[in-house]
């Protein structure tokens, strides 16, 4: 393992590259409250690739997903999404690139409950006025698996369907990348499966990029590429994980961390 900060990839407008982070650092709070969230973080999203961030609680894994994504804006350093330098985009354009580039799934599914699955799923587009492209659409429902189960309400869907609807929501406007910060946090092992499937098949049958955030070796392990970050640096990177390999990691910064 790596001690040294860790920066996966040449963090540059590299053709291929989704997204990118260089020198990301984000300090909250001044004086006795100051926590370096993230410290020099430097790391880049190829196109077509799925990556898990994982890590101790407190590490930064939500405070890296949320600068990367432009929900948060960092204390310095950079990141682009594609060739655009988020740091050079005023509020209105940045809420625009948002919309139109990112997809974001969340731990809480947030589905409007008046509104039915599919007019949850094409609500960005919506507020848009754009209209979605119906193949696409069609692609993205079948492999949801909610193809009979459009015109329900989010009450009447299961805690997994909701979520494949946030899913099939994020992927609708065909997005450059779609960020998801714990997606399976609120659901039991088999619907949490049927959502990283579903990720991965964005990922390998529709050309996504999909970053992830989460603490579970299990969802880690449906991933290309699993970066581990620690007290806001990243330490470490792992190709081709497998959940097994991904908890012994996780294992090692645990008994550090007893030892420290
Ligand atoms: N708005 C904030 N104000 C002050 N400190 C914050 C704020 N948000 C996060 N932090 C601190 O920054 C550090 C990183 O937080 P972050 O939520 O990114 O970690 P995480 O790895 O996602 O944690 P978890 O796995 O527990 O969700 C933590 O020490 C946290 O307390």
């Amino acid at each position: 393992m790596t001690t040294a900060p860790f920066a996966a990839y040449a963090p540059h407008t590299t053709p291929g590259i989704a997204a990118a982070t260089t020198d990301l650092t984000k300090v909250y709070g001044s004086g006795d409250t100051r926590v370096v969230a993230l410290d020099g973080v430097s790391t880049s999203f190829r196109e077509g690739e799925f990556t898990a961030i994982m890590g101790p609680s407190g590490c930064g894994k939500s405070t890296l997903m949320h600068c990367a994504a432009g929900l948060d804006s960092p204390t310095s350093g950079t990141v682009r999404i594609g060739t655009t330098d988020l740091g050079t985009l005023d509020d209105r354009r940045l809420t625009r690139l948002r919309r139109d580039r990112i997809g974001f799934v969340f731990q809480a599914f947030n589905l409007v409950p008046t509104l039915t699955a599919l007019e949850n799923i094409t609500l960005p587009l919506s507020i848009a006025g754009r209209r979605p492209d119906p193949q696409w659409l069609d692609r993205v429902v079948a492999m949801a698996g909610l193809s009979q189960r459009l015109d329900h309400r989010p009450a009447q869907l299961s805690g997994g369907q909701q979520q494949r609807v946030a899913v099939a929501r994020a992927l609708a406007s065909q997005p450059a990348i779609v960020f998801g910060d714990e997606p399976t946090g609120n659901l039991d092992s088999r619907a949490g499966a049927e959502i990283l499937g579903f990720l991965r098949d964005s990922v390998r049958e529709l050309g996504r990029t999909v970053v992830m955030v989460t603490h579970d070796p299990v969802a880690a392990g449906y991933a290309d590429r699993v970066l581990f970050l620690s007290d806001g640096r990243l330490v470490d990177e792992m190709s081709h994980p497998t959940a097994d390999r991904v908890l012994d990691v996780m294992k090692a910064f645990d008994s550090r961390a007893r030892t420290s």
